[in-house]
């Protein structure tokens, strides 16, 4: 075994790359270990591959709907293979650039395999034994097959196959009802693809009741909905399965499809790192333990990511990893992670976008709120879109006039949502959104109108 000590020590190159690239620019020794892809979840399995081909879904879902906006289109074909190996070949070649950058940097060593601790900030990777002074775990999740009868047995899709699947098929089961099940349901929908989502609870559980009722209800244009039902037994002969749902009331139902997608959440990559040795604890579900400064129990030992859960998001792993950077590398302090307004969006058509509480949620923190909605189509933009489901809620609070959250659903709902994102984040009020003019007639209009609506609520109180 071949033994080398680095300053900083990476596992799994998705959000942890926010460290050891910088780390080696500073001139420490850093090491990184990929066991797959260089790039992570998102470049190679998620955000990247997932939004392109969405993107070219909704481009199909216009055309489809243009009869709306008083437009023939004679129609249109897709090249869903040619669609499938375009997105496929474009983010391999970007997850292949990453390696030659890395060969150029001599302080970066790259280390291609799976690491397993076998000490306190020591692991093993390819016959190599890596010590460093401090250690960062960004090792992910990976989907969770949940335990259904025959599941076993089928060859059935995860996001990681749905993406890459290059014959589209006729009818697809996709059973969940959260980001992956809504995004790629709406994907193979919109290209023609019959399909069926059987959803536990509620679409999109943890948004704000209105938006979940009106998703649920435009979505219907999407897939047949079977809301509170689960797959119970699962067969697959010629080509076929053959999928039993079981609803809540006890009601069966068989279902015929040619795929079947399983996006029922998510595990902690951290049942293969034998994390015991590195003295790192997890929590029943397998999450690593941190506390706010993102340490694990070992010490000079973080995690960050999936892998930690606090939030599911490539945009937030970025805000951990360019945190324990600058707090732990760069210019090591005593600052807990301030995580802020954190967003998150739904990229299906409509769109979903929403920051801070929810109204449920606001109501069980006893908030004194008051809520500004708007309705798209009574905006000019809006009318223009001929929206139908689109709207933009805000809570404000009433003492201090701070915005505690915001909720939209309809066209380019994750663009709008930034105006709100970063009132939070600067701690603005209903005043300073207010004071900004806004083009007319712009989409954003929408959130300002909004805005005028609580105003006047707060007015006439
Ligand atoms: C289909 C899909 C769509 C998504 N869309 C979005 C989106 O639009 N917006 C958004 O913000 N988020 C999205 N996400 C979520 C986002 O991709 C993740 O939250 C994010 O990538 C997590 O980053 P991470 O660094 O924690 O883990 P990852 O990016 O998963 O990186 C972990 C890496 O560690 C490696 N690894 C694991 N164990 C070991 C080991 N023992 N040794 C060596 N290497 C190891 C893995 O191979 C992996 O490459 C999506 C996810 C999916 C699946
Ligand atoms: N646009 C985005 O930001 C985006 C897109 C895709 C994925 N992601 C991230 O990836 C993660 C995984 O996405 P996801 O959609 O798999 O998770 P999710 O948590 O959003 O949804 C999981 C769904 O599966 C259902 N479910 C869970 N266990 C089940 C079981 N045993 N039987 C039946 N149904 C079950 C839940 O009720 C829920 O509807 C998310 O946490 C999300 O943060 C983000």
């Amino acid at each position: 075994m071949h033994h080398r000590h680095y300053d900083v020590l990476v596992i799994g190159s998705g959000g942890g790359t926010k460290i050891s690239t910088p780390a080696s620019h500073l001139g420490l020794k850093a090491a990184i270990i990929e066991k797959d892809r260089l790039g992570g979840t998102c470049l190679n399995r998620g955000c990247i591959p997932s939004k392109m081909l969405i993107h070219a879904a909704e481009v199909a879902d216009h055309i489809s709907t243009a009869a709306k906006y008083n437009l023939k289109p004679a129609g249109f074909e897709v090249d869903f293979q040619a669609l499938v190996q375009r997105v496929s070949e474009t983010i391999d070649g970007e997850s292949d650039s990453i390696l030659p950058a890395y060969r150029k940097n001599e302080n970066l060593d790259y280390y291609h395999g799976e690491a397993v601790f076998t000490g306190e900030r020591q692991v093993t990777v390819r016959g190599f034994t890596l010590t460093a002074d401090k250690v960062y775990i960004a090792t992910g999740s990976r989907p969770r097959i949940p335990d259904i009868p025959g599941l076993d047995k089928v060859p059935f899709l995860t996001s990681t196959e749905a993406l890459r699947l290059e014959k589209q098929p006729k009818r697809l089961v996709v059973l969940g009802g959260g980001y992956i099940a809504t995004e790629l349901a709406f994907y193979y929908s919109a290209l023609g693809t019959d399909v069926d989502l059987i959803v536990r609870s509620s679409m999109l559980r943890a948004e704000d009741g209105q938006v979940r009722e009106a998703f649920t209800k435009a979505f219907q244009r999407h897939a047949d909905i079977h809301l509170q039902a689960n797959i119970t037994k699962v067969a697959f002969e010629n080509d076929t399965y053959t999928i039993e749902v079981t609803g809540r009331d006890g009601k069966v139902q068989t279902l015929e499809s040619d795929a079947l997608l399983i996006a029922a959440g998510v595990v902690p990559n951290s049942d293969r790192l034998n994390l015991k040795a590195a003295g790192v604890k997890t929590d029943a579900s397998g999450y690593i333990v941190v506390d706010d400064h993102l340490r694990t129990s070992a010490p000079n030992t973080w995690a960050l990511g999936d892998v930690v859960g606090n939030y599911m998001f490539r945009h937030s792993v970025n805000v951990e990893g360019e945190y324990l950077f600058e707090t732990t590398v760069a210019h090591p302090e005593d600052r807990p992670i301030d995580y802020g307004a954190m967003p998150h969006a739904v990229f299906t058509t409509p769109q979903v976008a929403g920051v801070g509480l929810t109204e449920e949620e606001a109501r069980a923190q006893g908030n004194d709120y008051v809520v500004g909605f708007r309705n798209y189509s009574a905006s000019a933009m809006g009318m223009a879109l001929r929206s139908t489901e689109g709207f933009v809620k805000l809570l404000v609070d009433r003492s201090d006039r701070k915005i505690i959250g915001c909720h939209i659903i309809g066209h380019e709902a994750s663009v709008l949502i930034h105006q709100v994102i970063t009132l939070m984040q600067m701690k603005g009020t209903l005043d300073d959104l207010l004071s900004t003019i806004f083009i007319h007639p712009a989409l954003n209009e929408i959130v300002r109108n909004a805005a005028r609506d609580a105003r006047a609520k707060l007015a006439a109180e």
